[in-house]
């Protein structure tokens, strides 16, 4: 059963893989396997299958159980698939079992954000970041069929199948590489902290949340500026900082890279520094796409982030944003689940909350009034004796 692609469409063909296991319902599976295809489509292959199995938890071994994996090989030899996606990362030997049986290119979630993240990274410090991330998710991962792919990736060539000595190898490189590329970052974060210093005493508002749900689209709005806004997960990697005036305040305006669940805590970690801009901020606009269905799910993985990175408690407006996709239903109409919302996100921890439209530019005076608000109290908070109506 092919999923809704005709034939010559298909450059790469992806199958998908997820358990459904007693902390993770059908529903859910069925939810997190749309985003992995999703996911899929932004490294530009296109999902031909999703299986999915019934377990307690993970099979050590394989991930799936045997009967499933013979399953997934032999539809994977018969429709010659290219690469096969699992939802959560696998261990080393899980990745080297899968490997040997499926022959193909395996992916997890991390490598496969990884490599998301990497095709589109554009200033040094994150391109220096994904590579580091990516090296020391491959240092332990290492097997022959890695070895042969990469090499052929970097163009250097096979050397034959790669045996136990060339992997070896490889490793020192690897070892070498993340020397390397810490040391670059390392530089690159304090020329970036000197600039961040630099820019003075100003007011600096950033925008987050989840991945695809139009921060880059309010940020555009709000900065009148140019920023790439893309159906894709992750369209940003870096993050672009604008001023901005709200008549007389100025104030920063930065567009972040967005979230994303079951992103192993590693992996944030390497993507610190691209989140300063976050930490650094006095306030948050934490943007939630509205239309969603797992938007309550979506807040919650950003807020847990931002406790993560300490940056939990800053004052925060919250936008909901893609309103003109609400639709009335059966069980609840657009202005109940407006009236709903409001009551269970506003004053929740200093959060204020606005509904809007960023391409319809729905409401988007009610959220400047409410942002001039937050910037203006912190405004006169680091310049006491500034008086209103006044320029520099
Ligand atoms: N219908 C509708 N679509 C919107 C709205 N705002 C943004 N979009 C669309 O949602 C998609 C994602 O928008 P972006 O602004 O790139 O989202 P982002 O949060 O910056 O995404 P990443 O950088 O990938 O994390 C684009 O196709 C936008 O056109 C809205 O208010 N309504
Ligand atoms: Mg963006």
């Amino acid at each position: 059963m092919h999923e809704n692609i005709t034939k010559d469409e298909i450059t790469i063909k992806a199958v998908l893989v997820a358990l459904i296991t007693r902390e993770q319902s059908e529903e859910k599976t069925i939810e997190y396997l749309e985003e992995l295809a999703f996911l899929t489509s932004t490294l530009g292959a296109a999902t031909v299958k999703r299986f999915t199995q019934r377990m307690e938890k993970p099979d050590v071994r394989s991930y799936i159980g045997k009967g499933k994996l013979e399953e997934v090989s032999a539809y994977v030899k018969a429709e010659q698939i290219d690469w096969v996606i699992f939802d959560d990362d696998l261990t080393p030997s899980q990745l080297r079992n899968l490997e040997k049986e499926l022959e193909c290119k395996i992916y997890d979630r991390s490598l496969l954000i990884l490599d998301i993240f990497l095709s589109r990274a554009q200033t040094a410090q994150a391109k220096t970041q994904v590579e580091l991330a990516r090296n020391q998710y491959l240092l332990p991962r290492l097997t022959r069929m890695w070895t042969h792919l990469e090499r052929q990736r970097g163009g250097t060539g096979t050397r034959g199948g790669a045996g136990e000595k060339e992997i070896e190898t490889d490793r020192r490189i690897i070892r070498n590489t993340i020397d390397v590329l810490k040391k670059k970052l390392e530089k690159i974060d304090k020329q970036n902290q000197t600039q961040r210093k630099s820019r003075g005493k100003i007011v600096r508002v950033a925008i987050v949340g989840y991945t695809n749900v139009g921060k880059s689209t309010l940020m555009t709005l709000l900065s009148k500026s140019d920023i790439l806004a893309e159906n894709k997960l992750f369209a940003t990697v870096d993050s672009t900082v604008r001023k901005v005036n709200f008549d007389d305040i100025p104030f920063l305006l930065s567009d972040t890279v967005g979230f994303i669940r079951k992103l192993p805590t590693h992996l944030i970690e390497s993507f610190k520094s691209t989140l300063d801009e976050i930490r650094e901020a006095d306030i948050l606009i934490h943007v939630v796409d509205v239309s969603h269905p797992a938007l309550d799910d979506h807040i919650n993985v950003v807020n847990n982030t931002l406790s993560d990175i300490k940056a939990g408690d800053k004052p925060t407006l919250l936008v909901f944003n893609k309103v003109d996709l609400l639709e009335d239903e059966e069980e609840i109409s657009v202005k109940e689940k407006i009236t709903q919302l409001k009551s269970t996100y506003l004053n929740k921890e200093q959060n204020d909350v606005v509904f809007i439209s960023a391409t319809n530019k729905e409401n988007i005076d009610e959220l400047k009034n409410k942002l001039r608000k937050l910037v203006e109290a912190k405004h006169f908070t680091i310049f006491p004796n500034y008086l209103k109506n006044t320029y520099y």
